[in-house]
């Protein structure tokens, strides 16, 4: 699927898939080097991180364990309502575990920030992230990610996991959404 087959809804084409490729190869060779030897549970945030979590945990050389969350803030719209709930929690005890949080996307660091304290509580023996996207400038709360793809600018993206209304999510790159979308 390219840019075509969505036609006018998208306004520029931030991320190639080629751009995600060669950054998940990255990303898994230091996940690799950081924990061999070790146990790894790798933690999806659903629903946006499944794309990540598939594409990155194939590339590791390392036994792993997935387990999911669902959480959400942002309901419909494109603006976190900064209250974060539990739509589905995890099935594994954390107890000495060392977890590696996936998610696609830090924009107001809300979500995670969140995630991060709620799971350190659990008795884990880690807790680090991993996230292929991030902006900067739309920070409101301080998030320390391990594992980073790409920093973005301060705009509503699409694609390779991200939604706008759960529309967007298989496209296999990371684009603007155009104003007249979403009434801007
Ligand atoms: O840094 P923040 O401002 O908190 O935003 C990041 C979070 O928002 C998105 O999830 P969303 O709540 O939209 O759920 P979804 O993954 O199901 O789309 C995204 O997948 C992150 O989890
Ligand atoms: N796009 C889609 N979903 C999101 C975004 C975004 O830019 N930020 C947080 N969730
Ligand atoms: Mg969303």
């Amino acid at each position: 699927m390219d840019q075509s087959d969505v036609g006018p809804d998208l306004a520029e084409v931030l991320l190639t898939e080629e751009q995600l490729t060669k950054k998940l190869d990255e990303m898994a060779a230091q996940i690799d080097a950081d924990y061999a030897g070790k146990d790894l549970l790798l933690v999806g945030v659903l629903k946006g991180a499944v794309m990540v979590m598939a594409d990155l945990s194939r590339r590791l050389h390392h036994p792993v364990q997935m387990d999911w969350m669902a959480v959400s803030s942002y309901g419909s719209g494109t603006k976190s309502s900064g209250v974060v709930r539990i739509l589905m929690d995890l099935r594994s005890d954390l107890t000495g575990r060392n977890v590696l949080i996936v998610e696609d996307i830090i924009d107001s660091g809300l979500t995670l920030s969140w995630l991060v304290s709620n799971l350190r509580s659990r008795g884990p023996e880690s807790v680090e992230i991993a996230s292929m996207l991030r902006k900067p400038d739309a920070a409101q709360a301080d998030v320390d990610v391990k594992y980073l793809g790409y920093d973005i600018p301060n705009e509503f993206v699409v694609g390779y996991g991200l939604d706008y209304a759960e529309n967007y999510r298989n496209l296999p790159f990371v684009a603007t959404l155009a104003p007249h979308v979403y009434g801007g």
